[in-house]
């Protein structure tokens, strides 16, 4: 059994002195190794279903609603947008700028907050270099680093420079910087949940007398949860939390609940709330000395890396049809691979101009163009989408990706969406598959490195540091759905063709299973 590190003591005498109550005959905190979380929570006996392990008071919660800041500060200048006021309930920059004062003023949450980790290896601290590593993922393009920044300057430096009395001047180079906006931001991102307001709807920003009482824990019998509070998966720091609705849950800080690692399909405790208490509850039995896991609903590696800043990597099922050349195929197997239609509208402009007598002539390919920008505006009017989610190979092919590929491809299935105002159906014929083939190469051509190289690397992981190696991991899980997903396809293509075969040798040559484009064979990757 891990042991247990004394250096948690000052985080859980704070707990309990201000109304935290821990089962400590079952709960304990300790340090895993780092592949299996760092610091986390173990089970210190068996722990049967349904057992409450920790609770804590609503007011114990961090968040804009129990922070004294905003009503401090004066809600309608808290709230109101620029230039009477700040906007400091949209998005997470009201919550940084709480947690800074409550940092700066060593306030109710000073020991939690001395708790939380100011090192992060999300990509987010990362250099050009590292980031260079997930060239080809989606990752980079949701780094909202520039918009984080926008936030800071525009927002949040603005309000603290105008209340010298609530932000001394001597605190701001201290706590009010942008290296504490990215550090507050991630731990938003890495650690909170969006708690919704008790059923009784008290409690919006705390005034000053309220938030004087100590966050006694009112503890109710109550024999059902109500739902439980989600773990903020959902939010980033570009995403509008509008706060201004009082029934909408809030981004909290949830201290305890956050020591709690995460690990694909291995929950066994979730976090409920009750109307003055939340309640961290098994979920399952769960053995004496194993960890205690509350999982954020087994996100794909990409999200892990870029908002936890870390990996799963477990055995990958066969069945998913991962691809892999090495005899070592773990990885995460909720990875997913996004596809923007961009390429999707590339392949398809040089498939249509490649059926084209003068394929080279620059009026033809403006033409094309513009002809197909009139179909992918169309598809967006009707709610269609620009990224889509490729799932491992045994899953299906995404239906909207099939219907876009031949609303772009096939003139007669562009004319009939429009008359009757649907998109194609997601039928796929030879035509279809092999762009999609062609697809999935342009995709694979994202990647500065190919599946080869990147299983090579990982194979002598000897000094290979830690962000390039998850960065690596990242990419190596799209590559093998990639991969796995071109095999799946050329399969298909390889049976239609044989399939064409037989009909014309036998002399009846079904509709639609005869493109004009012969398949072409690709260099792999
Ligand atoms: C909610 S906190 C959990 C407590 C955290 N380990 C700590 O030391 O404070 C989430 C963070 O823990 C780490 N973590 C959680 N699950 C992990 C896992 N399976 N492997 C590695 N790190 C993990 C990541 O750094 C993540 O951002």
């Amino acid at each position: 059994m891990p042991s247990l590190d004394a250096s948690f003591y000052p985080l859980i005498s704070w707990f309990r002195a201000n109304g935290g109550t821990i089962d400590e005959s079952s709960f304990g905190l300790t340090t895993f190794p780092a592949e299996e979380g760092g610091r986390g929570a173990v089970a210190l006996k068996d722990i049967p279903e349904s057992q409450t392990l920790f609770s804590i008071p609503r007011a114990l919660t961090l968040s804009t609603r129990t922070s004294r800041l905003p009503s401090l500060f004066g809600i309608d200048r808290w709230r109101k947008a620029a230039p009477a006021g700040f906007g400091l309930d949209k998005g997470w920059a009201g919550l940084i700028l709480c947690m800074m004062w409550e940092e700066a003023n060593h306030g109710r949450w000073a020991a939690y907050l001395a708790s939380l980790p100011s090192r992060f290896d999300t990509p987010m601290f990362w250099s050009e270099e590292e980031i260079a590593e997930l060239k080809g993922t989606s990752v980079v393009e949701k780094l909202g680093k520039a918009d984080a920044e926008h936030e800071f300057y525009k927002k949040l430096l603005p309000a603290v420079e105008s209340r010298k009395d609530l932000f001394f001047p001597h605190h701001i180079p201290v706590y009010y910087t942008l290296e504490k906006f990215h550090i507050h931001g991630s731990r938003i991102l890495s650690r909170s949940f969006t708690v919704d307001p008790p059923a009784s709807g008290s409690g919006y920003y705390q005034d000053e007398e309220a938030s004087a009482v100590n966050g006694s824990s009112h503890a109710m019998d109550v024999d059902e949860l109500s739902p439980e509070a989600s773990h903020e998966g959902s939010g980033d720091v570009d995403v509008d939390t509008d706060n201004e609705d009082e029934d909408e849950g809030i981004v909290s800080m949830v201290p305890m609940a956050d020591m709690l690692n995460a690990r694909y399909e291995s929950e066994n405790a979730k976090l409920f709330y009750e109307e003055n208490e939340l309640k961290m509850v098994s979920t399952k039995p769960i053995k004496a000395g194993e960890q205690i896991f509350n999982t954020y609903s087994d996100l794909p590696n990409a999200e892990l890396l870029r908002r936890y800043g870390h990996v799963d990597v477990l055995p990958l099922p066969a069945e998913l049809g991962f691809a892999t050349l090495s005899s070592d195929s773990r990885g995460n197997p909720g990875d997913v691979v996004e596809l923007r239609a961009d390429i999707v509208v590339n392949v398809a402009a040089r498939s249509t101009l490649g059926k084209q007598p003068d394929s080279s002539s620059a009026t033809n390919a403006d033409a094309t163009m513009e002809d197909l920008k009139g179909r992918i505006d169309w598809w967006l009017e009707m709610g269609g989408d620009d990224v889509f989610v490729l799932e491992p190979p045994a899953s299906s092919l995404p239906a909207d990706l099939i219907s876009l590929i031949r609303l772009l491809t096939d003139d007669t299935e562009w004319r009939k969406a429009q008359e009757k105002d649907k998109p194609p159906k997601a039928k796929t014929n030879r035509n279809t598959l092999t762009i999609l083939m062609d697809v999935l190469e342009q995709r694979l051509a994202l990647y500065n490195s190919t599946l080869e190289d990147d299983e090579a690397t990982l194979a002598s992981p000897a000094d290979l540091p830690l962000r390039k190696r998850n960065a690596l991991v990242v990419r190596l899980g799209e590559k093998r759905i990639l991969y796995g997903l071109r095999e799946k396809i050329s399969n298909e293509l390889d049976a239609l063709v044989s399939k064409a075969g037989d009909e014309s040798a036998g002399g009846s040559k079904r509709r639609g299973e005869g493109g004009n484009e012969g398949r072409t064979k690709k260099q792999r990757r």
